[in-house]
C-alpha cells in the first residue's frame, strides 16, 4: 500500500489526513500547529484557558474517536471475517491417530481465535469444510467429527477440529497429501458449508435412519450430536436414530457390536433371496460362522477411536441411538431386507410413521442404495430416488419417508 502511495499522491491524500511528503508551509498548515511560538497570542483576560488545557481536551476527543472506531472495526470487520465461510483459515496439524490401516483421525487447531469455524454449525446438522492443497491449488470437502465430549463446545479454548480421513491406496491427490503431512504442518481450510440443516428442515422429523459407507460415518456422528445434544430425558425419548454402517474390513469398525433386530439381518443378499437348497444351507452356515466371529470381535477387541465415540454418543442419547455394522469381508451387506427391518424398528421406537433416511458414502455406495446424485447447472443435486431404497419404499407405498443423499 505504501509503495502505491508514493506513486499516486492523490490517493494518499484521501487515505492519510496528514500527507506523507513535505508541503510548503503556506499551502496547508496543520490546525494543531497553527499557534507558532514566535507569534504570541494577545492576552484576553484571566478566564482564558491555557493552551495545554485545550490540548488535553483534544487528546480525550481523539482517544474516544479511536476507541469507537477500533471497537466498530473489531465488531464489524474481524468478527465477520471469523465467520466468513469463503475465506481460508490457517490451522495447525496437532495429531494423527491411526484408526485402521486405511484411515486416521486428524486433529487440527486454529492458529488464532479469529480462525474459529463457527460453533453454531454443530447445532445445525451435517456440514463440511474444504481443505486446500496449496501446490495443486485444489480443494476437497471433509466432515468434522463432533467433539469427543459435549462440554468441549462450551470452553473458551480455540476450537480444535477432528476428521476421519481415508488413506487412499490408489493415491488420491488430497488424501495422499494430507497423510504425508508431518505434525506441526499448517493446513488451510474454508467453511463451514451446511449440507443438511437438520434444525431447519428436520424439526418435525424425530426418527432417522442413517445409512453410512466408510468415512460416511462422520456425517452420521454429526447428526447424532445435533439431534440429541442438550435435550432432557423426555425430549430424547421422542427421538430415535438408527445408524447402519457398512465397511470393507472389520478393522475399520473394530470392537463395534450391532444392536437390536437389525443385527439379525447379517446375511448376504444371495442367501436372503434363495429358497431352501444346498447353497442356502451353506450360506446359512457361513452366516452362523460370521456371526460367531463378529460376536468374538465384539467381546475381545478393544473399540477403535470411532467406535468408542459412537458408543459414547449412544449413551449420551440415553440409548436412543442404535447401531448395526456390516462388513464386506465378512459378507454382511445392507440389502432390501435390512432396510425393511430398520423401517419397522424405528417406527416401533418412536411410534411415528414420518421417517428421514439419510445416506452418505462413496458415490458407488449412494448409487447402489439410492440412485446417483446428478449435476445440473454446475451444481450437484439430489437426483431421482433409485436403487434399493426406491424398491423398498415403492413396495411399501411409503411416501411419508424422505431420503437425503449426502
Ligand atoms: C461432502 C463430502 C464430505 C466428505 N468428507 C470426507 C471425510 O470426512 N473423510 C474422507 O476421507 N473423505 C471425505 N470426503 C471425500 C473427500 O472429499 C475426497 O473426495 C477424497 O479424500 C478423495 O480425494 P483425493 O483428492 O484424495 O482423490 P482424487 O485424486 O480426487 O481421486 C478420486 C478417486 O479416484 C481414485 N483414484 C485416484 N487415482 C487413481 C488411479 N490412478 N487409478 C484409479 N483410481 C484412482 C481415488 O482412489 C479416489 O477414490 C467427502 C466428500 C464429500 C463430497
Amino acid at each position: 500500500m505504501f509503495r502505491r502511495c508514493i506513486a499516486r499522491p492523490s490517493i494518499c491524500t484521501r487515505l492519510h489526513p496528514h500527507p506523507p511528503w513535505p508541503l510548503p508551509s503556506a499551502t496547508i498548515r496543520p490546525r494543531l500547529q497553527s499557534t507558532a511560538p514566535e507569534q504570541k497570542p494577545p492576552t484576553r483576560g484571566k478566564w482564558e484557558k491555557p493552551p495545554t488545557s485545550r490540548k488535553w481536551h483534544l487528546y480525550v476527543v481523539i482517544g474516544l474517536i479511536s476507541f469507537t472506531v477500533g471497537s466498530w472495526y473489531r465488531i464489524l470487520v474481524l468478527n465477520n471475517r471469523k465467520e466468513d465461510p469463503t475465506s481460508f483459515k490457517t490451522f495447525k496439524l496437532i495429531s494423527k491417530e491411526e484408526v485402521s490401516s486405511t484411515a486416521s483421525i486428524f486433529t487440527i487447531k486454529p492458529q488464532t481465535e479469529r480462525q474459529l469455524v463457527s460453533t453454531e454449525a454443530w447445532k445445525q446438522g451435517i456440514w463440511n469444510v474444504e481443505f486446500k492443497q496449496p501446490q495443486l491449488q485444489i480443494v476437497r470437502p471433509y466432515t468434522p467429527l463432533p467433539p469427543a465430549l459435549a462440554d468441549e463446545l462450551d470452553t473458551d479454548v480455540p476450537e480444535e477440529l477432528r476428521f476421519l480421513i481415508r488413506k487412499d491406496a490408489r493415491g488420491g491427490e488430497m488424501s495422499s497429501y494430507l497423510h504425508r503431512l508431518p505434525l506441526g504442518s499448517t493446513i488451510e481450510l474454508r467453511g463451514p458449508n451446511i449440507e443438511y440443516p437438520y434444525t431447519a428442515l428436520g424439526k418435525d422429523v424425530k426418527s432417522v435412519i442413517f445409512i453410512a459407507g466408510g468415512t460416511g460415518i462422520a456425517p452420521a456422528m454429526q447428526l447424532a450430536h445435533a439431534m440429541f445434544d442438550g435435550l432432557n430425558e423426555r425430549q430424547k425419548k421422542e427421538k430415535a436414530l438408527h445408524i447402519l454402517w457398512a465397511n470393507r474390513s472389520r478393522e475399520d469398525c473394530a470392537g463395534g457390536g450391532s444392536d437390536g433386530p437389525a443385527a439379525a439381518t447379517h446375511t448376504t443378499p444371495k442367501a436372503a433371496s434363495n429358497s431352501w437348497s444346498w447353497t442356502s444351507i451353506l450360506s446359512l452356515l457361513a452366516k452362523i460362522a460370521n456371526d460367531t466371529v463378529a460376536e468374538v470381535e465384539k467381546v475381545q477387541v478393544q473399540p477403535n477411536a470411532i467406535i468408542y465415540q459412537l458408543n459414547s454418543l449412544k449413551s449420551q442419547s440415553s440409548e436412543r441411538i442404535s447401531l448395526s455394522y456390516f462388513v464386506d469381508e465378512e459378507k454382511t451387506y445392507i440389502h432390501t431386507g435390512t432396510i425393511e427391518d430398520a423401517l419397522s424398528s424405528i417406527k416401533a421406537a418412536t411410534g411415528q410413521e414420518k421417517t428421514q433416511i439419510i445416506i452418505s458414502g462413496p458415490p458407488g455406495f449412494i448409487t447402489y442404495l439410492a440412485g446417483p446424485k446428478v449435476w445440473q447447472d454446475g451444481k450437484e443435486k439430489q437426483g431421482p430416488l433409485g436403487g434399493r431404497l426406491a424398491q423398498v419404499l415403492g413396495k411399501e407405498g411409503r411416501d411419508d419417508v424422505k431420503v437425503w443423499k449426502v
